[in-house]
């Protein structure tokens, strides 16, 4: 009994997250159903499907824009159903998003430096009075935010309106910003969209740097499958809101089922 205890906690610290029968209901609409998925620590994961599988209702039931109307989700072996975006944030889980969300206006360092601030421990009253705190956390801050930005390639743009970059630069920013709120976990939602053959193996090898460089555990949303299936250790496939596979890429190139519902014969 007392070794199954520890073995069961040895479990619950290599894992990071666990969903157990986790669904979501949009009136009729069942987005995600019973959906039972887990991700050990520092996992590289893919998470795949076609068009309205409900990939983006996943990352938004584990950044809480949404709360599942069933089942639990497990951050750090606790329950995490419901909690709010911010919460999270601090948690450690991190997004990027399919539609760019970026901060258009304003600059390339600062979009990164404003998303540092998530952690900031000083009060408004000791930023007003321009405590000693203060200033040490905002040099701390603008440090790492200039760390990010060489690690993304992205130095020589600081000064630039986001909205002023390509769209793979635009990209990596967001990863950029993502990586600034210091998460544990980081969601990747199609990452390499827009992106051409050269960018997307660029893009492949800064995730697998990043995840070694920050300890990451990476769920990935990606439709490119040279990027997923040569990437991810793992890959979860969805089809309307349903778990249809499971398992190492070589073996879901080759699912039956993944290949009628999503990928077809010709990536078999
Ligand atoms: N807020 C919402 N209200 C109603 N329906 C929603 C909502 N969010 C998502 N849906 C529906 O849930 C289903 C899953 O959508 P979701 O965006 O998660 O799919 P996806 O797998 O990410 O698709 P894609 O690959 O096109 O991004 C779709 O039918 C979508 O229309």
């Amino acid at each position: 009994m007392k070794e199954q205890s520890l073995a069961a906690t040895a479990e619950g610290e290599r894992e990071i997250l666990r969903l157990k029968g986790v669904g979501i209901r949009f009136g009729g609409l069942k987005a995600v159903d019973n959906l039972d998925l887990y991700l050990q620590r520092g996992e590289l994961v893919g998470l795949i499907g076609p068009n309205g599988a409900g990939k983006t209702t996943v990352f938004n039931l584990l950044t809480g824009v949404y709360a599942p109307t069933e089942g639990e989700i497990l951050f750090e072996g606790q329950r995490i159903n419901g909690l709010p975006p911010y919460v999270l944030a601090r948690r450690g889980i991190a997004r990027t998003f399919q539609n760019i969300r970026l901060f258009g206006n304003l600059s390339v360092f600062d979009n990164v430096r404003i998303a540092a601030a998530v952690h900031s421990r000083y009060r408004t009253w000791e930023a007003m009075l321009r405590f000693p705190r203060f200033y040490r956390e905002e040099a701390e801050m603008s440090r790492v935010s200039e760390e990010l930005l060489e690690l993304m390639g992205l130095s020589a743009y600081r000064e630039e309106k986001a909205r002023n970059l390509p769209y793979g630069l635009q990209r990596r920013l967001e990863i950029a910003r993502a990586l600034a709120l210091r998460p544990k976990l980081l969601l990747l939602d199609e990452p390499a969209a827009g992106m051409n053959p050269q960018e997307s193996q660029d893009l492949m090898r800064l995730i697998r740097e990043i995840r070694e460089r920050f300890s990451l555990t990476i769920l990935l949303i990606e439709h490119d499958m040279s990027v997923v299936m040569g990437i991810s250790e793992r890959i979860y496939v969805l089809d309307h809101g349903v778990l249809i596979a499971e398992g190492p890429p070589e073996e879901i190139r080759r699912n039956r089922r993944v290949i009628e519902a999503y990928l077809g014969e010709e990536v078999s």
